[in-house]
């Protein structure tokens, strides 16, 4: 597993580099974040919330991933095309832990992207699948989703990531 960074860090607010090659170590950071995500757990996570700044995020939304997981690796992802209509969804972040707000975002979305298999794929997304990938993709460019929130909220919520990340140090040195 690897440590999931935590607001505010500047690694977080990086656009980040496209992948070059899809070699092993590609493929080695891809599973690290596959098993971090479900450890989380989440339904995504991105390069940058692991340290890495290039642009590559997994993702696996299924309701029940115990019995049929469906991980997807998407590597130097694109959006295509959005939808007009909207959803408004109560969106999280692994690495603002426990902080919830509304996110209104297109209710599908098309991306093409890079896989493992060095194939171009090119793909339609709705419901938390398209909410999902969106959240990750702006995580490739360092937007969190407190950037869609007002200044106030958004500061209200990087004052009590400032406050964790106080306590989590305090602590590690006890
Ligand atoms: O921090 C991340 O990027 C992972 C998020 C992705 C996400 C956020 C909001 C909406 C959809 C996906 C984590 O998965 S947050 C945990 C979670 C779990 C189930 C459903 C929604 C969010
Ligand atoms: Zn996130």
């Amino acid at each position: 597993l690897r440590p999931i960074l935590i607001h505010p860090d500047p690694r977080l607010k990086k656009h980040c580099d496209p992948v070059v090659t899809v070699d092993d170590e590609i493929r080695k950071l891809a599973d690290d974040m596959l098993a971090t995500m479900y450890d989380a757990p989440g339904v995504g996570l991105a390069a940058p919330q692991v340290g890495v700044l290039k642009r590559l995020f997994v993702m696996d939304c299924v309701k029940d991933k115990a019995t049929a997981p469906a991980p997807m690796v998407m590597l130097n992802p694109e959006v295509t095309w959005t939808s007009e209509e909207t959803n408004v969804y109560e969106e999280g972040c692994l690495s603002i832990p426990d902080q919830y707000a509304e996110v209104t975002r297109p209710r599908e979305v098309r991306m093409r992207w890079l896989g493992l298999d060095g194939q171009i794929h090119e793909e339609q997304f709705d419901g938390l699948w398209a909410t999902c990938a969106q959240h990750e993709n702006d995580h490739l460019d360092g937007k969190l989703f407190i950037d869609y929130l007002g200044p106030l909220k958004r500061q209200m919520i990087t004052r009590k990531m400032e406050k964790l990340k106080r306590e989590r140090a305090r602590a590690a040195k006890d």
